[in-house]
Formats: structure tokens, C-alpha cells, sequence
């Protein structure tokens, strides 16, 4: 099976620091990949890499086969990459349906929207309340509460809403459950599942190891800016995969248990 998003060789340098040395990546179609290494290994800036957000000083990256240049994270998400950073890059005080567009509003049916660019806000609302009960969240009564009266779990729950109603391809997660609780985790990891059950592939960096194994179906593991191998976690213990992590255990082959 062809890789739907591919890295080969990829190489980015800051200064004297070498984030990406010649890296490997593969993700195929319908899976959850997790991306796994220690602090400083280089998996966001692989990530950014595949997503537009950086571009490699060298190696190429591929979507469904075809060779791409992205130059900035707009035209990753025109090609259907979806990203949802740490940091969530939500608006807290405007409201969950403006926070869903950010960007790609929707606008009034003829001259209205497309002269004065008046907003079609019945279809925005209506928009973010079918994705968001696609997915489970419809826990959130009011689409016009502002982003800032939600939970973590809730606000996590909106940024891979608006991923996946967007991301029609691939979907980027970096560190959804840093920093929630339990419960919300919970969530999460339920709309983790529910987005690759619609299938669509999701790219999941994570420390938590229970996460990753629990959603996983392959998990990269990257050090020293490079791939360094690819584990099924049904063949491999946690302790194995953070040996391999942190240099205590060396992996027999590169890609090992694929
Ligand atoms: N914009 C930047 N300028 C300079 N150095 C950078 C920049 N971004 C990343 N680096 C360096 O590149 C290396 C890899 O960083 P990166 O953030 O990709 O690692 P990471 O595996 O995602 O780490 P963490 O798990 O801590 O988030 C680190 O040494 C980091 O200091």
C-alpha cells in the first residue's frame, strides 16, 4: 500500500542544531500513527515539516504519491492537512462557530455576501452544530457560547472538530491530552477514534504512553531527529517503546514490526 503522506530524507537545520537528520516518515491510509521520542527529538519539527509549517532544507515530502511544496500551513490545509497545535490557536472570546471558521466563513448567498461580505451565520451555526454532534459533542448546548466558558476537554473537543470538518485528508494532533484530565482525556481519545473511523488518518504526537498505546495502530518512534523505528504496539511492551525512546535498547530493524 502507497503511503498517503510521505517524508523521505528530510533535513532542517537551526544554526548549530540539526532538528531533522535525513528522516524517514510514512503515514497510510485509515491509521493512527503515533509519533513518540523524547524531548527535543525533533517530532514537531517533522510534523511542521509535513505540514507547511517549516520547510526542510532538504528531502521531499509526498501526498498521495505526488511530490509537494508547502511554503506556509495555508496551503497544507488547501490540500486537505489539518493541524491542531498544542497551544489551540482558538479565539477565547469569540464563539465556538466563529472559532470553527476562523478564516473560512461562510458567506450570504449573492450580492450580499459577495459584495457587502455578510456573513451567512444561520448556516455557520448550522454547520458547527452538525459537526459537532457528528462527533459526539453535543454536550455543548449553545454554539454561541464563547470558547473561553468551555472546559479543556471542550475546547479540544471544538479545535478536532473543526480539523476534521476541514481536514479532509490527514489530521494532526499534537499533544491533545497534555493538559486535560481524566475524563476529558476520555473524550478525546473517544473522538481520536471517531474521526479515523470515518476514515480518515490521524497523526498523533504524544508523551502519554497509555494514549499511544491504547489508540495507536503503528507507533514511530523518533530520536535524535530521525525515525528511528516503527512499532505495532500489539507486539511491543511500553517499556520497549521508551527504551527505544531514550537510547537503552536498539531496535533490530528500521522498520520493525510494522
Ligand atoms: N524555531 C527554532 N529555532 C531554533 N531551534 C529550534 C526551533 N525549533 C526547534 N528547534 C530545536 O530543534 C530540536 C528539535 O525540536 P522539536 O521541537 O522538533 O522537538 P520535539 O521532539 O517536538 O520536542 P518536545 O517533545 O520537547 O516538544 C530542539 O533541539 C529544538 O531546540
Amino acid at each position: 500500500m502507497e503511503p498517503l503522506l510521505k517524508g523521505r530524507n528530510l533535513v532542517k537545520r537551526y544554526g548549530k542544531v540539526t532538528a531533522l537528520d535525513h528522516c524517514d516518515f510514512d503515514l497510510f491510509p485509515g491509521e493512527i500513527l503515533a509519533v513518540i521520542g523524547d524531548n527535543g527529538a525533533g517530532k514537531s519539527t517533522l510534523i511542521k515539516a509535513v505540514s507547511g509549517a517549516v520547510v526542510p532544507d532538504q528531502g521531499d515530502v509526498y501526498l498521495e504519491g505526488k511530490k509537494i511544496h508547502f511554503t506556509s500551513p495555508i496551503q497544507a490545509r488547501e490540500a486537505g492537512i489539518e493541524t491542531v497545535y498544542q497551544t489551540l490557536a482558538m479565539s477565547p472570546a469569540l464563539s465556538i462557530a466563529d472559532n470553527m471558521f476562523m478564516g473560512r466563513e461562510m458567506r450570504k448567498p449573492g450580492w450580499r455576501g459577495q459584495y457587502l461580505r455578510q456573513l451567512d451565520r444561520p448556516a455557520m451555526e448550522k454547520f458547527a452544530r452538525d459537526k459537532l454532534s457528528e462527533l459526539g459533542l453535543m454536550t455543548i448546548q449553545n454554539i454561541n457560547q464563547a470558547v473561553e466558558t468551555l472546559s479543556g476537554g471542550q475546547r479540544q473537543g471544538v479545535a478536532v472538530a473543526r480539523a476534521a470538518a476541514f481536514g479532509s485528508k490527514v489530521i494532526i494532533l499534537d499533544e491533545p491530552t497534555a493538559a486535560l484530565g481524566v475524563k476529558e482525556s476520555r473524550k478525546v481519545l473517544e473522538l481520536i477514534q471517531d474521526v479515523k473511523s470515518r476514515g480518515i488518518p490521524i497523526i498523533l504526537i504524544s508523551h502519554n504512553m497509555p494514549h499511544v498505546f491504547e489508540v495507536a495502530d503503528r507507533i514511530h518512534i523518533h530520536r535524535l531527529g530521525k525515525r528511528l523505528c516503527v512499532i505495532n504496539p500489539k507486539n511491543h511492551s511500553m517499556s520497549d517503546a521508551v527504551a527505544y525512546m531514550t537510547g537503552a535498547k536498539e531496535p533490530e530493524t528500521e522498520l520493525e514490526a510494522v
